[in-house]
């Protein structure tokens, strides 16, 4: 079972990641990390910390020679604002004379409505926000995107390419109906101020984002992350906990100030008529069988149906409002306003690329439930294999190992 796990603090030393059960055989090298985590500081919005904290990569385990090996890999990405935080982050005991007035140490008593620090000093019994902070932040979805990005390079040898975009930004939104990215647009759309594939709505969205800034004011927005190439089957109906959509929806929801997830047309699709909800099945000109539209996303009854996947996440605005929101200091007693230093404005492009990275640790475990082999060959060995052997008008039951049971015969389904 592929597996992943995070560690490390916004202003520690460093994050980590491992990621557990890829195949032998991957090509991954610490540029694709790099190049992977520059894609998630992109975006209009973000605030000071994007433009002077790098995102230094070091494989530690799993990978020689720029393949992996079968074992853990694990990935280091160290803060280079370490150093001004050395003594406040420290992890071992410091002598309080050295924290004696350093700025850094401040307690925060003034909790963020919408952020986790009042319910975080209250759960773990902390005096002030600074320890739940440094792990409720977002800073922690860095790790994400470079697990994402082993768990992309096993997708993309199997010919699955993901790619997510920005659909909306405060109340500006792409129109419906609008083209849905491929993994061609990659480059365009990172090149993109909001990572928009509607010009037009793009520059609107970056009118919203100045607007917000200049009124003190923070933004949320919909992001979409659209996978290509999946074959048919990942994911099944027969537990909750099997299907691709509760799955994915987890993931998406699992990503901090993420408080909404649609699979395909989702919230939309609720308020049509029967008619215009589904994806009819039709016999195309070679022959084949295939959906005529995509609403459901490409997944039905919890399995992928072969169609691109679509899903999307709606995020909250950014928490660290600079008009501070009214709260209550812990210290005194008394009404005050949240502390705020800085913060971006909005981050709903970065949230993109994270959410693509989920996407890609779902849809990777997915494939190796169904496909797994120790290295990356045997993998494409039994996805071809299942590929070929693929029914398209319903299986010979004995073939399929029902034991010729009439309920599984073609004839039935037609029936
Ligand atoms: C990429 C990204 C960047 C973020 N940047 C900030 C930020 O600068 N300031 C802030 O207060 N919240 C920021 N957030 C949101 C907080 O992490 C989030 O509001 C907080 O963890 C509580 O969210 P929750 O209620 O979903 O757990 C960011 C989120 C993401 C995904
Ligand atoms: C550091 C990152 O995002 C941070 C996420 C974040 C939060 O509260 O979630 C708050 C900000 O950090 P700070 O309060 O130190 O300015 C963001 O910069 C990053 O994405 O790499």
């Amino acid at each position: 079972m592929l597996r992943w796990l995070t560690s490390g603090e916004s202003h520690g030393k460093a994050l980590v990641g491992i990621i557990e059960g890829l195949p032998a055989g991957i090509e991954l090298t610490t540029a694709d990390v790099q190049a992977a985590l520059a894609r998630r500081r992109l975006g209009y919005g973000r605030g000071a910390r994007m433009k002077f904290e790098q995102d230094q990569v070091q494989l530690l385990g799993g990978v020689r020679h720029g393949v992996t090996m079968g074992g853990p890999v694990a990935i280091e990405i160290a803060n280079t604002e370490w150093p001004k935080w050395e003594k406040v982050m420290a992890a071992d005991p410091v002598d309080p004379e050295e924290l004696e007035g350093l700025a850094r140490n401040a307690p925060l008593t003034r909790p963020r409505p919408g952020h986790a620090d009042y319910t975080g000093i209250q759960k773990y019994g902390f005096a002030e926000a600074r320890p739940v902070l440094e792990r409720a932040s977002a800073r922690e979805t860095a790790t994400r995107v470079a697990l994402g990005t082993a768990a992309n390079q096993l997708l993309s040898a199997l010919g699955i390419h993901t790619v997510s975009h920005t659909v909306a930004v405060g109340s500006v939104s792409v129109p419906e109906g609008a083209p849905v990215p491929s993994a061609e647009d990659v480059q365009s759309l990172d090149a993109d101020p909001l990572r928009c594939h509607h010009a037009e709505t793009s520059e609107a969205m970056v009118a919203e984002v100045d607007a917000a800034h200049k009124a003190g004011e923070t933004l949320g927005g919909v992001v979409e992350v659209v996978v290509d190439g999946v074959p048919p089957g990942l994911g099944s109906y027969v537990h909750w906990d099997r299907r691709l959509d509760s799955r994915l929806a987890g993931a998406l929801m699992g990503i901090q100030a993420i408080k909404g997830v649609e699979v395909g047309d989702g919230f939309r699709t609720a308020a049509r008529r029967g008619t215009a909800a589904h994806d009819e099945i039709e016999l195309a000109e070679d022959g084949s069988i295939r959906r005529s539209t995509n609403r459901a996303g490409g997944i039905e009854g919890g399995m992928s149906i072969g169609d691109s996947i679509r899903v999307r996440a709606a995020m909250k605005p950014i928490a660290t409002v600079p008009r501070a929101l009214r709260t209550v200091d812990l210290a005194s007693g008394e009404p005050t306003t949240a502390h705020h230093q800085r913060s971006d404005v909005c981050a709903v492009p970065a949230a993109g690329v994270v959410a693509e990275a989920m996407v890609q640790l779902v849809i990777a475990q997915a494939v190796l439930e169904k496909f797994g082999g120790d290295s990356l060959a045997e993998v494409q060995r039994n996805l071809s294999t299942y590929l070929a052997a693929l029914p398209e008008l319903g299986a010979d039951p004995e073939a399929a190992g029902h034991g010729g049971d009439p309920l599984q015969a073609p004839a039935a389904m037609q029936s």
